[in-house]
């Protein structure tokens, strides 16, 4: 079912509630990868644009002390979102009270607003994680703030938070729109398609350290690949799944039925590593050697896939018009380590006229240090959420937007 997106909604002279992710990296105050704000600057910049005040809500990090919120601050981001965006940001330091209603009644159209940390509310209350926990209280408080509600925070869809879901119901029941933002609606395209209605050949290409974290999306995509390419750690459990000698290479015992069982049923969609870049300790100053075959020596463990595999991947993306890519080839951070990677990257960004889309914070933080970010059709802003979303699971987040 279609979404209700900002451009469906009137927002002129409008108080224009709009959830965020500016869950970003920041060390000593300051802001580290700005996909996010990034992200999300269209949206603000169309409802400031056309006569809206825009009032935006996010949370940063985890709060669980005094200590934490010191750190977690979203005052430094508003001065990023300033710079970047070229529109002055006003930043109120609550999210709750006099101070921040005063600030939202003072605002002229097109003005726009940051409030605090929503999970600055997670402490120091009777209720315990307001944010956290949904307490609807929250969401109908900060509903009442505004006249339109605008969720824009993908990367938040996975959470039934009191500031996206807890918001839209209060909005909801009050009669007042809840649309997705551009970003939102961008990640649902692009995500939905890959998952709902792939132009074939569709290739995924999964990687990263465990089975067990990407188990959901290789059950719900099997059905729908024409192959799954499958590298770094949590390769070596399936083929150990086959019997094959995996030395010292990562492995999740308990995950060895079912690599067996999706195995059978993928046939031969499934593309697991025939050579491996090995080395004795888990260190970029070990000797790494590469294996003539698919089999390791006790003593050796795989922190790259080996460059027939390499090829291999190569030959199997050829002529691919859908590729989602979720986890690492290697031990992609170690640079004797990273060129499984960057090469799976490199095909990727080489096909043309295909849809390529990446998600999962190590595969996105992959794509940039190796440059070929820019050659992706898309980059996900969410890990987790882009995670379930290719799981299939129905994300809170999403499913509070209002349909058309
Ligand atoms: N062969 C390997 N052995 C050990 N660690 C690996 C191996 N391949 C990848 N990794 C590690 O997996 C991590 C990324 O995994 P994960 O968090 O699942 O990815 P993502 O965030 O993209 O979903 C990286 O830190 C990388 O070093
Ligand atoms: O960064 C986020 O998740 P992600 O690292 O899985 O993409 C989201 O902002 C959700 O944050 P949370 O996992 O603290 O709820």
């Amino acid at each position: 079912m279609a979404k209700l997106i900002v451009s469906d909604v009137d927002v002129k002279d409008k108080k224009v509630l709009m959830r965020v992710d500016f869950n970003v990296p920041i060390k000593d105050g300051v802001v580290g990868d700005t996909n996010r704000i990034v992200g999300a600057i269209p949206t603000i910049k169309y409802v400031s644009e056309h006569g809206g005040k825009v009032i935006l809500l996010s949370h940063l990090g985890r709060i669980k002390s005094d200590e934490d919120k010191k750190a977690l601050s979203l005052k430094p981001v508003a001065a990023k979102l300033q710079e970047l965006s070229g529109m002055p940001v006003k930043f109120v330091p609550v999210n709750e009270g006099k101070e921040l209603e005063d600030a939202i009644n003072e605002l002229k159209d097109g003005d726009i607003l940051l409030m605090e940390n929503t999970r600055f509310q997670d402490i120091d209350n009777d209720f315990g994680k307001r944010e956290s926990k949904n307490d609807p209280k929250l969401g109908e408080y900060w509903a009442s703030l505004g006249d339109v509600f605008i969720n824009d925070a993908f990367g938040t869809a996975h959470r039934s938070h009191a500031s996206n879901v807890g918001i839209s119901t209060a909005m909801k029941a009050a009669g007042k729109p809840v649309a997705a933002g551009f970003l939102m609606e961008k990640e649902i395209k692009f995500l939905g398609n890959a998952v709902d209605n792939p132009v074939h050949p569709f290739v995924t290409i999964l990687g990263g350290a465990k089975v067990s974290d990407k188990i959901g999306v290789i059950e719900n995509l099997i059905p729908k690949s024409d192959h799954i390419l499958i590298g770094g750690g949590m390769a070596y459990t399936f083929l150990a799944a086959q019997g094959h000698k995996i030395g010292k290479s990562l492995f999740e015992a308990d995950k060895v039925e079912l690599a067996k069982d999706l195995l059978q049923k993928a046939g031969d969609k499934i593309v697991l590593p025939v050579d491996h870049i090995v080395a004795k300790e888990f260190s970029n100053d070990a000797e790494a050697t590469t294996t003539d075959g698919v089999d390791i020596p006790d003593d050796e463990m795989a922190l790259d896939i080996g460059p027939k595999t390499v090829k291999l991947f190569q030959d199997t993306l050829k002529g691919a018009k859908t590729v989602v890519w979720n986890g690492p080839m290697g031990a992609f951070e170690m640079s004797k380590f990273a060129e499984g990677t960057l090469e799976v990257g490199r095909a990727m960004g080489n096909l043309t006229d295909a849809i390529t889309i990446v998600g999962g914070g190590d595969s996105t933080a992959a794509a940039k240090s190796l440059g070929i970010a820019d050659k992706l059709t898309h980059i996900s802003t969410g890990g987790g959420a882009s995670l379930e979303y290719l799981e299939g699971k129905v994300l809170p987040g999403i499913d509070s937007i209002s349909n058309k």
